[in-house]
């Protein structure tokens, strides 16, 4: 038995990865292509790594496109997937790779996206404790924001293992394609290559409350997060630095049995041998974390760290394994664990 798949935004970023995803996996077949600018044009335009899907064309997204479907994967900028979403079938799965369902605090939303909330849908990271169990079966599924992906990795073994103190400081690079296809000046080579730099500082990054709402679920009591967004010369990856202090008591010995214990199992999110570090080259393609931790002794502080690709794990990758267990599917179905290198 196989499935059909829309894809809502498919000449994105975001879009692309999904296609790639979509063409490997043996019980998903690609449905219609919906686009916005550039709807009516042959895929073949903007999707270049994808030869096998070059003629086809896409049309304009709406409900009518995007009916009949086993599933859609909306991959729009924020605030597109709301109105859409509530035109289609209760009984298709709806998975969105956008920001419009991931928080559950109506006030955060409208203070850091401006616009009315739409609500909350279950939130698609799977190796959180009890969210395999909701996402099976689900037919609404928000998938996490990048950088919430590989923060929230890093850090809910010490979250969940009341390993640390309630405040977390994080620092992450990130790549260019985190920002989409669309031309910015911020983003063109002669800005990017070769320079590092910082943007959204001091809490105003929209991730900052995702970031809270996760570390706080986990924690069972509110967690402040300073997350500093860095901007990195490379197409995709993102490497998150995560501390926190040590609670009172906690042997700094016990930390990496309990992450180790944590992550048991997991798929795609590996604890590296110690003293192996996370890179981005090493996760290139796949939709594998990897994940590495150690305690500052002089500061007391847990330090971990998770390499993502922003576009496989930190968005279609992750849309894909959410869709197999709404599907009824197993996990990790038609997902590359494997990288690409060098
Ligand atoms: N890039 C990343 O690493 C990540 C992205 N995401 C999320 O995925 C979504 C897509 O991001 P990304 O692929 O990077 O963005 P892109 O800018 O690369 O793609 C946007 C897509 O949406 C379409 N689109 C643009 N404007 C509208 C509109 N007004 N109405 C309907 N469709 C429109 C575009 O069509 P056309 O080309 O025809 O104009 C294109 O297909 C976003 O919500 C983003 O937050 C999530 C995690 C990571
Ligand atoms: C370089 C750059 O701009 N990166 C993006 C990454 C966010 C992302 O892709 O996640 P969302 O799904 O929440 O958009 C940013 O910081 O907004």
């Amino acid at each position: 038995m196989t499935f059909t798949v829309a894809v809502a935004g498919a000449t994105g970023y975001a879009g692309g990865e999904v296609l790639r995803l979509l063409s490997g996996h043996p019980l998903l077949t690609v449905g219609a292509l919906t686009a916005h600018s550039r709807a009516g044009r042959p895929l073949g335009e903007t999707q270049r790594h994808l030869p096998a899907l070059a003629e086809r064309r896409t049309v304009p997204t709406s409900p009518k496109a995007l009916a009949g479907h086993d599933a859609v994967v909306m991959a729009l900028p924020h605030g597109r997937s709301a109105e859409l979403a509530a035109a289609l079938d209760p009984g298709t799965v709806v998975v969105d790779c956008g920001a419009d369902f991931r928080l559950r605090d109506a006030d955060a939303w409208e203070r850091f996206y401006g616009t009315p909330h739409a609500g909350s849908w279950p939130y698609g990271l799977p190796e959180l404790p009890g969210a395999r169990e909701a996402l099976r079966g689900a037919r609404r599924i928000a998938v996490p924001g990048c950088y919430p992906t590989a923060v929230t990795l890093a850090l809910f073994p010490a979250y969940a293992g009341a390993l640390v103190e309630p405040e977390a400081v994080v620092v992450a690079a990130g790549g260019t394609s985190g920002a989409g296809r669309s031309a910015d000046a911020r983003l063109s080579g002669s800005e990017v290559m070769g320079s590092m730099s910082p943007y959204g500082v001091g809490g105003t990054h929209r991730h900052t409350p995702e970031l809270v709402q996760n570390l706080s679920a986990l924690a069972g009591e509110p967690v402040a997060v300073s997350f500093t967004p860095t901007l990195a010369p490379m197409p995709r990856g993102i490497l998150a630095t995560c501390s926190a202090r040590l609670r009172e008591g906690v042997a700094p010995a016990a930390v990496r049995e309990s992450y180790a214990e944590a992550l048991a199992g997991e798929e795609f999110v590996r604890l590296l041998p110690e003293g192996v570090w996370p890179s981005t080259a090493a996760v290139l393609g796949s939709n594998t974390a990897l994940v590495q931790v150690a305690v500052d002794g002089a500061t007391r502080r847990l330090i971990a760290v998770a390499a993502v690709d922003n576009l496989t794990k930190g968005t279609a990758g992750g849309a894909l394994q959410c869709l197999n267990l709404a599907l009824g599917l197993p996990e990790a179905q038609g997902l590359p664990a494997n990288g690409v290198a060098p």
